[in-house]
C-alpha cells in the first residue's frame, strides 16, 4: 500500500529567532501550523507575543530561521505578496475612526477588501446592530473592542493575527468571540492568539515565550520584605 505523505503544514516557524532594536527577543522557535489549527500564545509582559504576530504580519523579519508559508519561505518578495493577502491582523491599537459611523468603520475595510454584505450582519451578531448608524466616538471601550470582530468577519481572509483580542469584553462579548473564532476554523481558517486572559480554543497548541528577564523578586515578595507593621 502507497504511504500517504501527511499534509504540508500551512504555516511553520523553522527555527526562527527575532531581534528588535539589537536585542534578541525571541529564539529558536519551532512551530507548524496546520489549516483548521490555532495557537495560542502566552508569556509575561515583555516576553515577545506582540513581536512574534508582528514577525508574522510581516512587519519584522527574523533574525535567523525562516518563516514557510505553503512551504515557501515568505522572504521572497512574490510569495511575501501573496502570504500577506492571507492575513487578517488585529492589533491592540483599535483603528476606530471616531468621525466615522460604527458600520463605516467596518464597511470601509470590506469595501476596501472588494466585498461586501458581510459587515452589518457581522456587527449584529457581536451585538452592535443597535448602534450601527451611530458614530463610533459614542462607543464604550468595550464596544471599541466589540467592532473588532466584525472586520475579521467582513474582510474574511484565512489567517488571523489576533493581540490581545479579549481585553475590555465582558463575558458574552468573549464567548462571542470564542464563537467566531471555532467558526472561522470549521471552515479551515488559522488562528494565532496573544493573550493574557483566559480564552476558550478547543485543541489549540500554547506556546508560552519564556521572560526576557526573569524576575528576581515579584512585587508580593517586596511587599513581604517590606515589613510594614
Ligand atoms: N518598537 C520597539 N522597538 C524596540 N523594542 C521594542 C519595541 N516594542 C517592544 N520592544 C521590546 O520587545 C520586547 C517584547 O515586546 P512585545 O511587545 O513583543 O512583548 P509582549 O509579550 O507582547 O508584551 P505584553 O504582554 O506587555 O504585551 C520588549 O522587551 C520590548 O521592550
Amino acid at each position: 500500500m502507497p504511504v500517504r505523505k501527511p499534509p504540508l503544514p500551512r504555516i511553520l516557524l523553522n527555527d526562527v529567532s527575532c531581534m528588535r532594536n539589537a536585542q534578541q527577543i525571541l529564539q529558536h522557535v519551532n512551530v507548524s501550523v496546520h489549516d483548521g489549527g490555532a495557537l495560542v500564545l502566552t508569556g509575561s509582559n515583555g516576553s515577545g507575543k506582540t513581536t512574534f504576530l508582528r514577525m508574522l504580519a510581516g512587519f519584522s523579519r527574523p533574525s535567523a530561521g525562516q518563516i514557510i508559508w505553503n512551504g515557501h519561505d515568505i522572504s521572497q518578495s512574490g510569495i511575501f505578496h501573496q502570504y500577506k493577502l492571507q492575513l487578517n491582523w488585529l492589533s491592540l491599537k483599535d483603528a476606530v475612526k471616531e468621525k466615522f459611523t460604527v458600520l463605516d468603520n467596518v464597511q470601509w475595510f470590506e469595501v476596501l477588501e472588494g466585498k461586501h454584505g458581510k459587515s452589518l450582519p457581522a456587527l449584529v451578531l457581536m451585538g452592535l446592530g443597535r448602534l450601527a448608524k451611530d458614530k463610533a466616538r459614542m462607543l464604550s471601550m468595550g464596544q471599541r473592542k466589540r467592532l473588532q470582530p466584525p472586520r475579521l468577519l467582513a474582510i474574511d481572509r484565512p489567517i488571523w493575527l489576533l493581540d490581545e483580542p479579549s481585553v475590555a469584553l465582558d463575558d458574552e462579548g468573549v464567548r462571542l468571540l470564542e464563537y467566531i473564532i471555532a467558526e472561522h476554523r470549521k471552515k479551515g481558517g488559522i488562528v494565532i492568539v496573544a493573550t493574557h486572559l483566559p480564552i476558550q480554543i478547543e485543541d489549540a497548541m500554547n506556546l508560552r515565550l519564556p521572560p526576557r528577564f526573569p524576575r528576581r523578586m515579584t512585587l508580593v515578595d517586596m511587599l513581604d520584605h517590606a515589613n510594614i507593621a
